[in-house]
């Protein structure tokens, strides 16, 4: 390993405070009435309820989320026995993978202890405390031992991650391969290097999988293990003990199809590579160094398809793929075990992610590495959002057909979107709007068709069914680019293609855009240009003239460009003086939204009244009861400006317009987000809680505070939401993921659903306003 890695390992260790986690409160203890709530007295019902009904633990306390990763640092990645102290790092990180990647609490508990009878007693007694047991590092023979013994004894999931959790994503890698070079996993002849806790394991799920027990050889530290062999033996070895002559991995080596390495650094030379059959799958996984190099491999056999434990070479094959997604499916359903019905559902999952098409996200983390099915692209990446929603819905799916669940789940669709949520936290926020939209699919046409992000968009829109996409693109760039980034789109049967080079309702369109612009100084000349050169000026008409429901334009062109071409097609809805844009801040704990980010920079009291009454509304859309302030520099009358006036005015038209909201202004930005700071200013405030339809007193203002706390909280963004057209629009900005570009078709589609049932919309106007 590089010094260089070797610095960055220490320093990312050692700073800003040593160790990977801490532990913090879930529940405010500000006051005396918390410390009353959350100690002596009040804990103490707690306690009462869960002696009354045990499985009131998982309602009362973290139990039925946590999760503790468990070793006695006999066998730690690839550097052996290095005690438990030593192991602390590794756990740790096991710990922050759980929580990064699944949401699950875990805490790492390393045991002084080689005893397997002790390390048992010690292990089962921790039920209490936790919702499930990770078995990580532990060495073989006693490994098998204390996991079955661990499993009789406790009545919550005990997994050896280094046993099962490999063993799931070698099988997914494995299964891949031979799809690769097309050869059957009943007929194939595997070569095992190390005969440990991993090894075994990933042959026993081989096994369970197809690969017959016959094809397969074991070798370990003494060399090949053969029936009749007393050296270093244990009765799991045995099980794969062969009647042979061959003595050594360089013997038995010779003709294998499969070389699968889970044992110690460079024991698999480049001569032995060589004698491989045609195609051979080299999967060296010992950590940190491999059973071989890739180079050294390739160099001898560039037809070998290899896989190694590293995230710094293709094809990752690493358990962390799997063990946060297993527990997490496992802990959802109360699983009382984690069997084999889930093990195999997990690594079919894994296995069938790597065939569908790439996500953006990981190609975005992964800095645009090729990440198409194939030699080098096996399974998943570590980072793929989707691995949450697909391996722990199979494994949880898995778990309760076989009977070990003891929390059913009723709505796997909900139960899909909470998964997404860990990874996407705009997930639980929008499922209402992607639940409106699913019921009643709409047209949406996307005026930048060509835009990659457009692109993945669609396929994900298209897949999840709440639209019908149309896109604006030149039909070759957008074939070849649904090529290149492996999307499954067909042109003309998945999506509708309006081409501005080759669209024969080219005169339709501009005859309609010189109708509605001809008292406007356009000319027919000139309406011809613009609509053969702006894609959103195709995609407005498209649906003013009916033959789509719903826009989404940019992230191309510019947003005030997009949105005048809207005005002048659309025109706003009745008694709309002008649009607005609301953005809205998914953070962990609660969603704010902030209005107007991007369309108008001076607004008067009127505005700022309508305006607060529109994005009311809209936030309803989520689901969500609007609680409004109108912000100032100024709380209430505490400041004297222009601006402080404005939103005094415009919270009495507010009140007097819209007297159901619950709104308050104008109030400084703290007082609005915390109900303690509004109490010592303003105690007979009318707002409740903290405020989350924050309305600015104009678009720099809003656009700031937007964005700061954005970047601040690392929050998650959804929007702009373009509110007051007459039609449904979305402007996209430059910024905007593939996720952002999902979400506001959700929208869009849900507006389009309430313009058809004419609530609150009015008709579109004969001449633009
Ligand atoms: N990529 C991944 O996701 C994972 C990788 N691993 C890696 O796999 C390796 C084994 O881990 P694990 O099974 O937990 O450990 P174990 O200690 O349980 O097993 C190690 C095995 O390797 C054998 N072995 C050790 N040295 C050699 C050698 N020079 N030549 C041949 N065989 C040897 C041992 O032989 P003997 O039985 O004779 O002692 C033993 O069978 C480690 O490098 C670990 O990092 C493990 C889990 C997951
Ligand atoms: C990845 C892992 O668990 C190991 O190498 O031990
Ligand atoms: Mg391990």
């Amino acid at each position: 390993m590089s010094k260089e890695l070797r610095d960055g390992a220490l320093e990312y260790h050692r700073l800003p405070k040593p160790g990977k986690f801490s532990i913090e409160p879930t529940k405010p203890l500000a006051n005396q009435r918390d410390l009353a709530l959350a100690y002596s007295p009040g804990v103490a019902y707690a306690c009462e309820a869960i002696v009354e009904d045990p499985l009131n633990a998982s309602l009362y306390t973290t139990r039925g989320n946590m999760v503790a990763v468990v070793t006695n640092g006999t066998a730690v990645l690839g550097l052996g026995a290095i005690g438990p102290l030593a192991a602390k790092p590794v756990m740790e990180g096991k710990a922050v993978l759980f929580k990064k990647f699944a949401g699950i609490d875990a805490v790492d508990i390393e045991i002084d202890e080689r005893d397997p009878d002790k390390l048992v007693e010690i292990i089962a007694s921790l039920e209490p405390s936790f919702g499930a047991i990770n078995l990580e590092d532990i060495k073989a023979p006693e490994c098998f031992e204390i996991e079955e013994r661990l499993k009789d004894r406790m009545k919550i999931p005990v997994f050896h991650d280094d046993q099962h959790g490999t063993a799931i994503v070698v099988s997914a890698a494995m299964l891949n391969a031979l799809r690769v070079v097309g050869k059957p996993l009943d007929q194939v002849k595997l070569v095992a290097s190390g005969a440990g806790a991993a090894a075994l394991a990933c042959l026993d799920l081989l096994v369970e999988l197809g690969l017959p027990r016959a094809n397969i050889t074991v070798t370990d530290i003494v060399g090949v293990v053969w029936k009749g062999r007393n050296e270093q033996m244990d009765p799991r070895k045995e099980t794969y003990a062969v009647e042979t002559d061959a003595r050594t991995l360089a013997e038995v080596i010779s003709g294998a199809d499969i070389f699968l390495g889970l044992s110690a650094p460079r024991v698999l030379t480049a001569e032995m590579v060589k004698t491989m059959a045609p195609q051979p799958i080299i999967m060296a996984l010992a950590n940190p160094t491999p059973e071989i190099l890739p180079d050294e491999a390739r160099r001898v056999r560039p037809d070998a398809i290899i896989a190694t434990g590293r995230s710094d070479f293709p094809n990752q094959v690493n358990n962390v793929l799997c063990f946060p997604f297993v527990f997490r499916g496992a802990l959802d359903v109360g699983a009382t075990t984690i069997n084999i019905e889930m093990k195999k559902a997990a690594a079919q999952a894994i296995a069938d992610l790597a065939m569908a098409e790439p996500s953006s996200e990981v190609a975005q983390a992964y800095g645009g590495q090729e990440l198409r099915f194939g030699p080098d692209y096996l399974i998943p990446k570590p980072f793929d959002p989707r691995l949450v929603v697909e391996v722990s819905s199979a494994v949880a799916r898995a778990a309760m057909e076989s009977g070990v669940a003891t929390r059913p789940i009723e709505d796997f669709d909900a139960y899909r979107q909470v998964l997404s949520s860990y990874f996407f936290r705009s997930g639980l926020v929008m499922r209402t709007v992607f639940e409106r939209a699913k019921a009643q699919p709409k047209r949406v046409v996307y005026a930048d068709g060509e835009d990659e992000r457009v692109l993945r968009a669609a396929q994900i829109v298209v897949d999840e069914g709440f639209a019908q996409p149309i896109l604006i693109g030149r039909r070759a760039v957008v074939q070849r680019r649904i090529e290149r980034l492996g999307l499954r789109l067909k042109l003309d049967k998945d999506i509708e293609l309006c081409d501005p080079e080759d669209d024969p309702r080219y005169n339709t369109y501009w005859s309609e855009y010189h109708r509605l612009m001809c008292r406007r100084g356009v000319t027919p000349e000139s309406a011809r240009t613009v609509v053969r050169t702006r894609a959103t000026v195709i995609g407005a008409l498209m649906v003013h003239i009916g033959e789509a429901d719903a826009l989404i334009c940019g992230p191309v062109s510019r947003f005030v460009k997009n949105l005048r071409h809207l005005k002048e097609i659309f025109g706003v809805r009745r008694g709309v003086s002008e649009p607005c844009a609301m953005q809205a801040l998914i953070l962990p704990t609660k969603t704010i939204f902030v209005a107007d980010t991007q369309v108008e920079h001076k607004r008067s009291p009127e505005q700022i009244a309508e305006m607060t009454i529109m994005c009311a509304e809209e936030v309803r859309r989520f689901g969500i009861t609007p609680k409004i302030a109108l912000l100032s520099s100024s709380s209430y009358g505490t400041g004297e400006t222009p601006s402080a006036q404005m939103m005094r005015d415009a919270f009495a038209l507010v009140r007097e317009q819209a007297p159901e909201l619950e709104v308050e202004g104008e109030m400084q930005a703290d007082a609005a987000i915390s109900e303690e700071v509004r109490h010592r200013v303003f105690p007979g405030s009318l707002l409740q809680g903290s405020a989350n339809l924050l309305i600015t007193p104009d678009l720099d203002s809003g656009n700031i505070a937007f964005n700061l706390a954005k970047a601040l909280t690392s929050g998650t963004s959804v929007g702009p939401v373009l509110i007051g057209l007459n039609h449904p629009a979305h402007i996209l900005t430059p910024a905007v993921s593939v996720r952002g570009i999902v979400n506001l078709s959700a929208l869009v589609v849900v507006d389009a659903i309430e313009k058809s049932r004419d609530t609150p919309w009015c008709p579109i106007p004969a001449e633009p306003a």
